[in-house]
């Protein structure tokens, strides 16, 4: 039976719960388009994303497809053109000046690629880890030596940056990021000038913090085994999520990572490239409703016999 018009309205006027809920981390939608001489780069096409809190997650995708302009948008230094960006209830967006420093504070930590960028060359380790606390007006010997010693580097405390290996650099700078006790660590490309087995013991240390100190943590990376290390790896492909990949224990312990496309709310998703050209798929597909799948067909071709 068709609704009254009154009924309508009360559906339209009724609270709707917002896209994403308690989500630790809303994207909604984000734009971000980049002006340079008169010429737009869409680096962000209406993006979604949600996060929980205690996730860890990878963000992986081409080189150019919108990963660090993600990551600065969260991270507060950098505002989307459009959209929703939303963390730990914070409005990214609309938030002001002061906020948005006190955001960059105390509710995010940031750990970048370059070894050298995050850690101050002339304060020991330790030291570094002391830093954001007393910068922030507080006391943080002790939680400095604690955070080094959950990240297996506490040996280490006395040496300065030029003294340690790319991976002890690099945790050290994860104990730096964590100093202020932050909701959410970003990471870009945290292993990105680092051998495999040392990048290894970088994830480890950030798996550690995410586990015994319930961060959410987010890693940006092109490395595509990065998917046996986190719960979770989101596929970017043209400033859009297009995949998800989730990582589950299978009955015999053996870990099993499966690959999904991501599936937006007014339903459109992006098909592998690989299988579009495979089947020499493009612009437009011929679809099917069957009671369990959806079929899509080149738009030339007949259904196989897949009924
Ligand atoms: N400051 C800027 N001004 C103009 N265009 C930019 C700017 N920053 C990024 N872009 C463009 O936006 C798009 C997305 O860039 P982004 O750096 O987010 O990609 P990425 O996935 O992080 O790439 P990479 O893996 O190479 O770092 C690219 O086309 C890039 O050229």
């Amino acid at each position: 039976m068709n609704p009254t018009l009154s009924e309508l309205e009360a559906q339209a006027g009724a609270p709707r719960a917002a896209f994403g809920g308690d989500a630790h981390i809303v994207c909604d939608n984000l734009v971000r388009i980049y002006k340079t001489e008169g010429v737009e780069v869409v680096a962000l096409q209406g993006l979604d994303l949600l996060i929980d809190e205690g996730e860890l997650v990878a963000v992986v995708g081409a080189s150019g497809s919108g990963k660090s302009t993600l990551l600065n948008v969260l991270s507060g230094l950098d505002v989307p053109t459009a959209g929703v960006a939303r963390v730990a209830g914070m409005d990214l967006l609309s938030m002001t000046a002061k906020d948005r420093l006190r955001y960059r504070r105390e509710v995010v930590g940031f750990i970048w690629q370059q070894t050298a960028r995050n850690l101050l060359p002339y304060l020991t380790a330790r030291e570094n880890a002391e830093l954001p606390v007393r910068l922030a007006g507080r006391r943080g010997k002790g939680r400095a030596m604690e955070l080094l010693d959950l990240l297996g580097v506490a040996d280490r405390a006395g040496r300065r940056p030029g003294e340690l290996s790319g991976g002890e650099q690099q945790r050290v700078a994860i104990a730096v990021a964590l100093a202020n006790s932050p909701q959410l660590i970003l990471a870009d490309e945290p292993t990105g000038e680092l051998d495999s087995d040392t990048s290894e013991e970088v994830f480890d240390a950030l798996r550690k913090a995410n586990r015994e100190l319930g961060v959410t943590v987010v890693i940006v990376t092109h490395d595509p085994l990065v998917a046996e290390q986190v719960d979770r790896t989101i596929g970017i492909r043209d400033g859009r999520t297009s995949s998800e990949t989730l990582r589950r224990e299978g009955a015999e312990g053996q870990v099993v990572a499966e690959e999904y496309a991501v599936l937006d709310r007014v339903g459109r998703l992006q098909l592998p490239r690989d299988f579009m050209n495979a089947l020499n798929m493009e612009r437009r597909v011929r679809l099917e409703l069957e009671s369990d799948h959806i079929g899509v067909w080149p738009a030339r071709e007949e259904p196989s016999g897949e009924q």
